[in-house]
Protein backbone atom coordinates (compact mmCIF):
# COMPACT_ATOMS: atom_id res chain seq x y z
CA UNK A 1 0.00 0.00 0.00
CA UNK A 2 1.06 3.33 -0.58
CA UNK A 3 1.56 6.19 2.37
CA UNK A 4 -1.80 8.86 2.57
CA UNK A 5 0.79 11.44 1.70
CA UNK A 6 1.34 10.35 -2.33
CA UNK A 7 0.25 12.71 -4.49
CA UNK A 8 1.14 11.40 -8.21
CA UNK A 9 1.61 7.35 -8.71
CA UNK A 10 2.17 6.35 -11.64
CA UNK A 11 1.65 2.68 -11.58
CA UNK A 12 3.49 0.35 -13.79
CA UNK A 13 2.87 3.04 -17.29
CA UNK A 14 3.97 2.54 -20.25
CA UNK A 15 3.63 5.46 -23.04
CA UNK A 16 4.85 4.67 -26.77
CA UNK A 17 4.67 7.83 -28.94
CA UNK A 18 5.72 6.09 -32.61
CA UNK A 19 9.44 4.00 -31.72
CA UNK A 20 9.35 5.57 -28.90
CA UNK A 21 8.50 3.88 -25.42
CA UNK A 22 8.44 4.97 -21.94
CA UNK A 23 8.30 3.51 -18.75
CA UNK A 24 7.49 4.47 -15.35
CA UNK A 25 6.35 2.93 -11.89
CA UNK A 26 6.84 5.47 -9.39
CA UNK A 27 5.42 7.93 -6.98
CA UNK A 28 5.60 11.46 -5.57
CA UNK A 29 4.63 12.78 -2.18
CA UNK A 30 2.76 15.61 -0.92
CA UNK A 31 4.60 18.97 -0.65
CA UNK A 32 7.51 17.69 -2.94
CA UNK A 33 9.36 19.71 -4.93
CA UNK A 34 10.56 17.44 -8.10
CA UNK A 35 12.97 17.98 -11.08
CA UNK A 36 12.81 15.96 -14.09
CA UNK A 37 16.01 15.55 -15.50
CA UNK A 38 17.43 13.99 -18.33
CA UNK A 39 19.23 13.78 -21.98
CA UNK A 40 17.30 15.60 -25.17
CA UNK A 41 14.90 13.31 -26.46
CA UNK A 42 14.92 11.04 -22.95
CA UNK A 43 11.17 11.50 -22.53
CA UNK A 44 10.82 14.67 -20.20
CA UNK A 45 8.07 16.43 -21.60
CA UNK A 46 6.40 13.20 -22.45
CA UNK A 47 6.31 12.39 -18.56
CA UNK A 48 4.45 15.58 -17.89
CA UNK A 49 1.98 15.07 -21.02
CA UNK A 50 0.95 12.07 -19.80
CA UNK A 51 0.50 12.80 -16.18
CA UNK A 52 -1.12 16.19 -17.22
CA UNK A 53 -3.75 14.06 -19.70
CA UNK A 54 -2.55 15.24 -23.14
CA UNK A 55 -0.39 12.11 -23.90
CA UNK A 56 -2.31 8.07 -23.32
CA UNK A 57 -0.85 5.47 -21.35
CA UNK A 58 -0.39 2.10 -23.70
CA UNK A 59 -0.30 0.46 -19.77
CA UNK A 60 -0.76 1.30 -16.45
CA UNK A 61 -2.64 3.36 -13.92
CA UNK A 62 -2.25 7.42 -12.75
CA UNK A 63 -3.48 8.45 -9.78
CA UNK A 64 -3.35 11.55 -7.63
CA UNK A 65 -4.60 11.40 -4.08
CA UNK A 66 -5.83 7.67 -4.66
CA UNK A 67 -8.14 8.51 -7.47
CA UNK A 68 -7.94 6.95 -10.55
CA UNK A 69 -7.34 10.04 -13.27
CA UNK A 70 -5.78 7.39 -16.10
CA UNK A 71 -9.31 8.36 -18.34
CA UNK A 72 -9.61 11.66 -16.95
CA UNK A 73 -9.29 14.71 -19.00
CA UNK A 74 -6.27 17.19 -18.33
CA UNK A 75 -9.28 19.78 -16.48
CA UNK A 76 -10.16 17.02 -14.74
CA UNK A 77 -7.07 16.03 -13.50
CA UNK A 78 -6.67 18.51 -10.08
CA UNK A 79 -3.21 20.22 -11.30
CA UNK A 80 -1.94 23.34 -12.53
CA UNK A 81 -0.02 23.50 -15.28
CA UNK A 82 2.57 26.20 -16.63
CA UNK A 83 4.51 25.05 -19.73
CA UNK A 84 7.67 27.25 -21.95
CA UNK A 85 5.53 28.93 -24.37
CA UNK A 86 1.39 30.39 -24.30
CA UNK A 87 0.68 30.35 -20.51
CA UNK A 88 -0.87 33.63 -20.89
CA UNK A 89 -3.87 35.25 -23.12
CA UNK A 90 -2.66 37.74 -25.12
CA UNK A 91 -6.24 39.35 -25.34
CA UNK A 92 -6.71 38.98 -21.88
CA UNK A 93 -5.85 41.37 -19.14
CA UNK A 94 -3.14 40.08 -16.51
CA UNK A 95 -6.30 40.18 -13.61
CA UNK A 96 -8.36 38.36 -16.46
CA UNK A 97 -5.36 35.67 -17.18
CA UNK A 98 -4.99 34.94 -13.36
CA UNK A 99 -8.87 34.69 -12.65
CA UNK A 100 -9.42 32.15 -15.30
CA UNK A 101 -7.46 30.10 -12.36
CA UNK A 102 -10.67 30.89 -10.59
CA UNK A 103 -13.06 30.55 -13.22
CA UNK A 104 -13.02 29.91 -16.87
CA UNK A 105 -15.74 31.50 -18.02
CA UNK A 106 -14.28 34.77 -15.67
CA UNK A 107 -17.56 35.56 -14.24
CA UNK A 108 -15.83 36.45 -10.67
CA UNK A 109 -17.52 37.43 -7.43
CA UNK A 110 -15.98 40.10 -5.42
CA UNK A 111 -14.09 37.52 -3.23
CA UNK A 112 -12.26 36.02 -6.19
CA UNK A 113 -11.41 39.12 -7.13
CA UNK A 114 -9.71 40.37 -4.31
CA UNK A 115 -8.02 37.02 -4.32
CA UNK A 116 -6.46 37.47 -7.99
CA UNK A 117 -5.26 40.86 -6.78
CA UNK A 118 -3.93 39.42 -3.54
CA UNK A 119 -2.35 36.82 -6.13
CA UNK A 120 -0.80 39.20 -8.30
CA UNK A 121 0.62 41.74 -4.83
CA UNK A 122 1.88 37.85 -3.92
CA UNK A 123 4.37 37.25 -6.99
CA UNK A 124 5.19 41.67 -7.60
CA UNK A 125 2.31 42.69 -9.70
CA UNK A 126 0.73 44.93 -7.69
CA UNK A 127 -0.80 47.68 -10.25
CA UNK A 128 -0.17 45.18 -13.43
CA UNK A 129 -3.77 44.38 -13.28
CA UNK A 130 -5.09 45.89 -16.45
CA UNK A 131 -2.17 45.32 -18.45
CA UNK A 132 -2.21 42.67 -21.31
CA UNK A 133 0.92 40.02 -21.68
CA UNK A 134 2.17 41.95 -24.99
CA UNK A 135 2.93 44.84 -22.00
CA UNK A 136 4.34 42.28 -19.43
CA UNK A 137 8.49 41.26 -19.76
CA UNK A 138 9.32 38.03 -20.05
CA UNK A 139 9.74 37.95 -16.24
CA UNK A 140 6.38 39.29 -15.16
CA UNK A 141 4.45 37.20 -17.90
CA UNK A 142 6.16 34.63 -15.34
CA UNK A 143 4.47 35.87 -12.39
CA UNK A 144 1.80 36.34 -13.52
CA UNK A 145 1.46 32.47 -14.65
CA UNK A 146 2.58 31.37 -11.22
CA UNK A 147 0.02 33.91 -9.55
CA UNK A 148 -2.58 32.27 -11.51
CA UNK A 149 -1.34 28.82 -9.87
CA UNK A 150 -1.30 30.10 -6.99
CA UNK A 151 -5.18 31.07 -6.67
CA UNK A 152 -6.11 27.75 -8.58
CA UNK A 153 -4.55 25.83 -5.15
CA UNK A 154 -3.96 22.85 -6.63
CA UNK A 155 -2.01 19.94 -4.79
CA UNK A 156 0.20 18.98 -7.72
CA UNK A 157 2.27 21.67 -10.10
CA UNK A 158 3.66 20.71 -13.26
CA UNK A 159 6.32 22.59 -15.15
CA UNK A 160 7.65 22.31 -18.19
CA UNK A 161 10.32 24.29 -18.85
CA UNK A 162 8.88 27.45 -17.90
CA UNK A 163 11.71 29.60 -17.87
CA UNK A 164 14.15 28.64 -20.43
CA UNK A 165 13.79 32.00 -22.25
CA UNK A 166 14.69 34.00 -19.08
CA UNK A 167 18.14 34.71 -17.95
CA UNK A 168 20.35 33.06 -14.95
CA UNK A 169 19.37 35.77 -12.58
CA UNK A 170 15.75 36.02 -13.30
CA UNK A 171 15.15 31.89 -13.59
CA UNK A 172 16.70 31.91 -10.09
CA UNK A 173 13.89 34.50 -9.02
CA UNK A 174 11.57 32.31 -10.68
CA UNK A 175 12.09 29.51 -9.13
CA UNK A 176 12.53 31.07 -5.84
CA UNK A 177 8.87 31.94 -6.45
CA UNK A 178 7.79 28.99 -7.69
CA UNK A 179 9.15 27.37 -3.70
CA UNK A 180 7.18 30.09 -2.15
CA UNK A 181 3.74 29.19 -4.47
CA UNK A 182 4.32 25.80 -3.57
CA UNK A 183 4.79 26.70 -0.07
CA UNK A 184 1.61 28.61 0.06
CA UNK A 185 -0.61 26.22 -1.54
CA UNK A 186 0.92 23.02 0.05
CA UNK A 187 1.65 22.05 -3.61
CA UNK A 188 3.94 19.37 -4.71
CA UNK A 189 5.21 20.29 -7.89
CA UNK A 190 7.16 18.13 -11.11
CA UNK A 191 9.56 20.18 -13.19
CA UNK A 192 11.38 19.76 -15.88
CA UNK A 193 14.35 21.20 -16.34
CA UNK A 194 17.84 21.03 -18.44
CA UNK A 195 20.26 22.90 -16.12
CA UNK A 196 21.64 21.42 -13.27
CA UNK A 197 22.29 24.76 -11.35
CA UNK A 198 18.09 24.82 -11.01
CA UNK A 199 18.29 21.34 -9.45
CA UNK A 200 20.36 22.04 -6.77
CA UNK A 201 18.28 25.62 -6.42
CA UNK A 202 15.40 24.02 -6.57
CA UNK A 203 14.79 20.13 -5.89
CA UNK A 204 13.79 17.93 -3.15
CA UNK A 205 14.17 14.92 -5.08
CA UNK A 206 15.15 14.37 -9.47
CA UNK A 207 13.53 12.09 -11.36
CA UNK A 208 15.91 11.06 -13.67
CA UNK A 209 14.85 10.34 -17.49
CA UNK A 210 16.85 7.80 -19.68
CA UNK A 211 16.99 4.58 -21.67
CA UNK A 212 13.16 4.62 -21.61
CA UNK A 213 12.67 4.76 -18.09
CA UNK A 214 11.55 7.76 -16.19
CA UNK A 215 13.51 6.52 -12.75
CA UNK A 216 11.95 6.67 -9.06
CA UNK A 217 12.31 10.36 -7.62
CA UNK A 218 15.87 10.10 -5.28
CA UNK A 219 17.23 12.77 -3.12
CA UNK A 220 18.43 15.70 -5.10
CA UNK A 221 21.83 16.92 -2.83
CA UNK A 222 23.22 13.39 -2.83
CA UNK A 223 22.38 12.09 -6.52
CA UNK A 224 23.60 15.69 -7.64
CA UNK A 225 27.22 14.94 -5.40
CA UNK A 226 27.07 11.39 -6.50
CA UNK A 227 26.02 11.01 -9.93
CA UNK A 228 25.26 7.16 -11.07
CA UNK A 229 27.80 6.74 -14.18
CA UNK A 230 24.52 7.26 -17.20
CA UNK A 231 23.62 10.61 -14.71
CA UNK A 232 27.69 11.51 -14.85
CA UNK A 233 27.54 10.98 -18.37
CA UNK A 234 24.46 13.58 -19.11
CA UNK A 235 25.67 16.47 -16.61
CA UNK A 236 29.38 16.01 -18.49
N1 LIG B 1 4.02 12.72 -31.50
C1 LIG B 1 5.13 12.00 -31.50
N2 LIG B 1 5.25 10.92 -32.31
C2 LIG B 1 6.37 10.16 -32.31
N3 LIG B 1 7.43 10.40 -31.52
C3 LIG B 1 7.37 11.47 -30.71
C4 LIG B 1 6.23 12.33 -30.66
N4 LIG B 1 6.46 13.29 -29.75
C5 LIG B 1 7.71 13.07 -29.27
N5 LIG B 1 8.25 11.98 -29.85
C6 LIG B 1 9.56 11.39 -29.54
O1 LIG B 1 9.54 10.99 -28.19
C7 LIG B 1 10.83 11.14 -27.61
C8 LIG B 1 10.74 11.95 -26.33
O2 LIG B 1 10.42 13.30 -26.61
P1 LIG B 1 10.30 14.39 -25.46
O3 LIG B 1 9.91 15.66 -26.09
O4 LIG B 1 9.45 13.84 -24.37
O5 LIG B 1 11.81 14.46 -24.93
P2 LIG B 1 12.45 15.47 -23.89
O6 LIG B 1 13.24 14.64 -22.94
O7 LIG B 1 11.41 16.36 -23.32
O8 LIG B 1 13.42 16.28 -24.85
P3 LIG B 1 13.99 17.79 -24.82
O9 LIG B 1 14.90 17.84 -23.63
O10 LIG B 1 14.76 17.88 -26.09
O11 LIG B 1 12.82 18.71 -24.73
C9 LIG B 1 11.71 11.80 -28.68
O12 LIG B 1 12.49 10.80 -29.27
C10 LIG B 1 10.71 12.37 -29.65
O13 LIG B 1 11.24 12.40 -30.93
Amino acid sequence: MLGEDVVLYLNDVLIELGDFNLRADLSVSAGRKVAIIGPSGAGKSTLVGAVAGFIPLVRGHVSMQGRDITQSSPDQRGMAMLFQDGNLFPHLTTAQNVGLGLRPALRLSADERRQVREALARVGLAGFEDRTPANLSGGQQSRAALARMLVQGKPLMLLDEPFAALGPALRDEMLDLVTEVAADTEAAVLMVTHAPQDVRRFADDVIFVEGGVAHVPQAAGALMDNPPPALKTYLG
